[in-house]
């Protein structure tokens, strides 16, 4: 989870890879008109965002559902809709600078996402820090570094 840019995509392919689980990418259930909506400049809202989490919620749920999901999910509420069928749902929260995040976004081509919304994320983002199952990471550190850490982290918590 994280803003536009912190790296979700990245991180997901190479843990999934790592682990040998599913990565399913958030970004590719966004409905054509919530699509439009970024591609044209406006922020999401929260109504926008409801049907695509309560479908990724429910992907999750599937019966032996083993995989990493890319989300943004930016609000409490948000990830509160993903654990609400996936008790041992865990989130990695990527975390970057405004300014970080923007240069990432405006250097990537032919995205759906402009840079002109990315202020629009951290308005919305809440940090997840103190909720349960939340390992939060520095978004500048290399890929290989930040899979370590993800990996270390789940079997760690798979052993306790
Ligand atoms: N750890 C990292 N260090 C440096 N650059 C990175 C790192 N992770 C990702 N990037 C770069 O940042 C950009 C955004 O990465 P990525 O697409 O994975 O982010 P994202 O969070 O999935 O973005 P979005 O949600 O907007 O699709 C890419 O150009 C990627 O190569
Ligand atoms: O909740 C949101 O506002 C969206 O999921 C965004 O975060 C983008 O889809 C994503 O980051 C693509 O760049």
């Amino acid at each position: 989870m994280g803003v536009a840019g912190c790296g979700k995509s990245s991180l997901g392919e190479a843990c999934a890879q790592r682990l040998g689980l599913r990565l399913l990418e958030g970004d590719a259930f966004h409905s054509p008109a919530n699509l439009e909506k970024m591609q044209s400049g406006v922020p999401l809202s929260d109504a926008d965002r409801a049907a695509w989490l309560a479908l990724l919620a429910r992907k999750l749920a599937q019966p032996g559902a083993s995989l990493v999901l890319t989300c943004s999910a930016l609000r409490r509420s948000y990830r509160d809709t993903l654990r609400a069928g996936s008790p041992g749902l865990r989130f990695v929260f990527l975390q970057l600078s405004e300014s970080e995040a923007r240069k990432r976004v405006a250097a990537r081509r032919g995205h759906v996402f402009p840079a002109s919304l990315v202020a629009s994320q951290f308005e919305t983002l809440e940090n997840p820090l103190g909720e349960p199952g939340v390992l939060v990471l520095d978004a500048t550190r290399p890929l290989s570094d930040l899979c370590d850490a993800v990996c270390a982290w789940l079997v760690a918590s798979v052993e306790a």
